[in-house]
């Protein structure tokens, strides 16, 4: 059985504050508030759409409401993939890692038809062997459970794999799975999210040697 890297999407693979933040400016917009800062925008990124929602209407003194965030969500999914695109060197270090004899897989909070969207729009989600949305499963990170039925989905093993992730959602999930995360320095996060990582890369291109560095404490895992 081939090892598993399980990538967080938002902020790890793709730079998808553009579009987040366009389409929370139209909610915005449709509520008569001013728009975001992009920094304002990453830093409600990581905890899921419902959150995010709750966040942003927060920040402009607005009470949450179903009707915003199912209004944001549709909004949202059918714009992913507008000014969203896969951080530079992503797609090589796919492409290196699959090389390298690593099967993949998405472990997201957010929504798995969002989710689905994006891969789609950018061409990229045929490299996945699952994907586990935050509404794919009853949990979400950081509850380990999320990782877990991702880690099954794709027939992969929490003692064979890696999470890859830039938030401490991502961390605590890999920890409480018993996963080693490699943290993504190039991410939405701080450093002080990393904590509990076993590394942290500084750019995708560092991921391969990464993970060939933590390959040999995977489990049984052969050459
Ligand atoms: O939807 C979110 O808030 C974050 O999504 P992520 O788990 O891909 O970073
Ligand atoms: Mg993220």
């Amino acid at each position: 059985m081939p090892p598993l890297a399980v990538f967080d999407l938002d902020g790890t693979l793709v730079d998808s504050a553009p579009d987040i933040h366009a389409a929370l400016d139209r909610l915005m917009a449709r509520l008569d508030r001013p728009p975001f800062a992009r920094q304002e925008v990453v830093r409600m990124i990581g905890d899921g759409v419902r959150v995010l929602v709750e966040r942003a209407l927060a920040a402009r003194g607005l009470p949450f409401s179903e009707a915003a965030l199912a209004g944001f969500t549709a909004d949202y999914t059918a714009r992913a993939a507008e000014a969203t695109a896969p951080f530079p060197g992503i797609p090589e270090a796919l492409t290196a890692l699959a090389a390298a004899g690593w099967r993949l897989a998405v472990c997201t909070n957010k929504p798995v038809a969002a989710t689905l969207a994006l891969l789609r729009g950018l061409g990229i989600e045929g490299r996945f062997a699952a994907i586990g949305g935050g509404d794919s499963f009853p949990v979400r990170k950081p509850d380990p459970g999320h990782l877990l039925g991702t880690l099954a989905a794709a027939g992969g093993t929490p003692g064979r794999a890696v999470m890859i992730g830039d938030h401490r959602n991502d961390v605590a999930a890999a920890a409480g799975a018993g996963v080693p995360c490699i943290f993504a320095g190039w991410g939405y996060g701080t450093p002080a999210m990393a904590e509990g990582a076993a590394a942290t890369a500084a750019a995708p291109a560092a991921l391969p040697a990464a993970l060939a560095g933590l390959r040999g404490r995977l489990g049984d895992i052969g050459g």
